[in-house]
């Protein structure tokens, strides 16, 4: 879809606002060249001397009232357009927040954020200046272009509006090229806009580590280059958009000779009355406006168009995972991997090969291995951020794909890594995927993920703010904050990925048991725990180790440890002498 389609269709569907404006230019457009029209009379009547007292004064407070007029009327368009054109705005980050939203990781790693955030600020308010601004003064200039150019050459003088005419077709060329260079330099502008962005973002979220390796003025010199770069862009464009304005002004000047010309030798002829020549050299005047919003309509155009050419690929891009599923998920979580296999587009080795296991209702699947053997992968295959590449997986009796995403996700509580906590208070980020649990249900979950203690000790409790405008959380606390998120969610099934890493072992523990407990009050609800620390999935029904994608032991904690130079029992003996030197310590 071009620029244009897109402006048709977001006119055509608010059709009365743009009417509204419309007719009220059309009105500003008759008083604008009934004026000149007038005064020529008035100057007539002076000079033939039958023009004075009252009828002088009518005339003069009529011309003055229309200019009122024209101002209210001016005002008027302006905000029915307006508005219409923040709509647009608003229409357009709608639809790319949608889709940003249904996206998967593979088309994030194939865009910036930096990037994204561009397209939302600058790029979307590109377009709606060319619905806004550049559609109503394209309608403007071209009406009283068509007013104007009638008066002067049926109303007054044909000969003479011709003549007036003859510079035109070369303003015309100039703007043709210089409009295309307009678009050039915006489309430069607005790229290196982005690279702006993406460098503020990564900088600002990466601070304390560019602090901490010295690089703050490493950093600031290159967002100094590329700040530099961005303006010179920016420049390079104003520079082509101030083009258009001596073209007027060479354009209108040779008008203005040829009719003044042309318009004292048919003075004196008697062809033409002096009144008719001022009134012609004031309708001259106001082709100034036509010309000027002709040169300012198309670099609006080429501005939208540049920023729709960047916007229209991300709100077109197909998603990254099929969303067609219609099945309800199952309230008691089964899940079931059958020999999936899976890559990642620019690894050269599979992440997961031929992993096939088992988890019932009401149940804990410990998984374990060392660095990079692919847990996270296979939670991530779980939450369908990913599709596998062979083989398949269940939730209960349904394949993934055959439930929507949402429903995937609701039947779901996942605790990443590194989770994510949003700029709100405690208790808000806690209820996030419940906004309606009462303050008992979220202390309830707190105590469950072995927090509550910590958050009564912030400054306002549950209500303290978090993120970047209130306090810093640690990283056990923002853990537990997540684990307290997730439990609060009615989601059967517990996914947590290492999650547990941040905190010490004695939490860990009273955590786990909290688990069990609430285990046994909702047998329906099953878990699987990704973690390096064994002590965290020993208690679990079934524990499963993956080494480099495959599955290379499984069993219980007992059987597994009885398995002579197996992974696991090596690392349980490991990881228990590390315990015992940690409390001689
Ligand atoms: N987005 C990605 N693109 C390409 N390769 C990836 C991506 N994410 C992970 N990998 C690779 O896939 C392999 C498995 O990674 P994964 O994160 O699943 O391991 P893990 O067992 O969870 O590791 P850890 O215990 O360190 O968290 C690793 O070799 C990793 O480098």
């Amino acid at each position: 879809m071009t620029l244009k389609q897109m402006l048709v269709g977001f006119v055509r569907r608010h059709w009365a606002a743009y009417a509204l404006a419309a007719l009220m230019l059309f009105c500003i457009a008759l008083l604008t060249v009934w004026i000149p029209r007038q005064v020529g009379h008035v100057v007539d009547g002076l000079v033939a001397g039958t023009l004075h007292g009252d009828a002088l004064l009518t005339q003069l407070a009529f011309l003055v009232g229309c200019g009122v007029l024209i101002y209210l009327l001016r005002v008027g368009w302006r905000l029915a357009l307006f508005a219409a054109a923040y709509r647009l705005g608003q229409e357009l980050r709608t639809r790319l927040y949608q889709v940003l939203t249904l996206q998967g990781p593979v088309f994030f790693q194939a865009k910036r954020t930096g990037d994204l955030m561009a397209l939302a600020t600058n790029d979307i308010d590109a377009v709606e200046m060319a619905a806004g601004e550049a559609l109503l003064a394209a309608f403007d200039g071209s009406l009283t272009l068509a007013l104007v150019l009638t008066m002067m050459t049926l109303g007054i003088d044909w000969r003479l509006g011709l003549a007036a005419l003859l510079p035109f077709p070369l303003m015309a060329y100039a703007f043709w090229r210089i409009s295309e260079k307009v678009h050039q330099a915006w489309q430069s502008s607005l790229g290196r806009f982005s690279g702006l962005n993406q460098h503020v973002q990564e900088g600002l979220s990466g601070v304390r580590t560019l602090r901490a390796l010295g690089l703050t003025e490493r950093n600031a010199r290159q967002f100094s280059e590329l700040a530099e770069s961005a303006g010179n862009a920016s420049y390079q464009a104003q520079r082509w958009e101030a083009a258009f304005e001596p073209a007027v002004g060479m354009t209108l000047s040779a008008a203005l000779t040829i009719a003044l010309g042309l318009g004292a030798y048919l003075v004196a002829k008697q062809e033409l009355t002096i009144g008719q020549l001022t009134a012609f050299t004031m309708y001259l005047g106001q082709l100034i406006w036509p010309m000027f919003a002709a040169g300012w309509v198309l670099s609006l155009l080429e501005r939208g168009r540049a920023a729709w050419d960047r916007l229209l690929p991300v709100l077109e891009a197909p998603l990254t995972l099929s969303d067609s599923g219609s099945a309800v998920p199952p309230t008691a979580a089964s899940i079931r991997f059958e020999r999936v296999s899976f890559g990642y587009a620019l690894a050269e080795t599979a992440a997961l090969t031929d992993i096939s296991l088992t988890l019932s209702p009401g149940q804990t699947l410990g998984l374990v291995g060392p660095t990079g053997a692919g847990k996270s992968t296979l939670l991530h295959l779980l939450l369908r951020q990913f599709e596998p590449t062979a083989g398949s997986i269940h939730l209960g009796p349904h394949a993934l794909p055959e439930l929507s995403l949402q429903a995937l996700r609701q039947g779901l509580a996942w605790v990443p890594q590194e989770p994510f906590l949003f700029s709100a208070s405690i208790a808000e980020n806690i209820a996030l995927a419940r906004p309606e649990a009462t303050p008992s249900e979220i202390e309830a979950a707190a105590r469950m993920a072995a927090v509550h203690e910590d958050i009564l000790r912030l400054p306002a409790g549950y209500a303290t703010e978090i993120g970047e405008r209130g306090v810093t959380l640690s990283g056990g606390q923002r853990q537990r904050v997540a684990i307290a998120r997730a439990l609060l969610s009615d989601a059967p099934l517990l996914l947590l990925d290492d999650a547990l890493s941040a905190v010490d072992t004695g939490t860990e523990t009273q955590i786990l048991e909290h688990l069990r407990e609430l285990r046994r009050s909702r047998p329906d609800r099953s878990s699987l725990i990704v973690s390096h620390r064994l002590s965290a999935v020993m208690d679990a029904d079934h524990i499963v180790v993956l080494q480099q994608g495959r599955i290379t032991e499984q069993g219980g904690h007992a059987e597994l440890l009885s398995i002579e130079g197996g992974w696991y029992a090596a690392q349980w003996r490991y990881q228990q002498l590390e315990a015992s030197i940690d409390a001689d310590e």
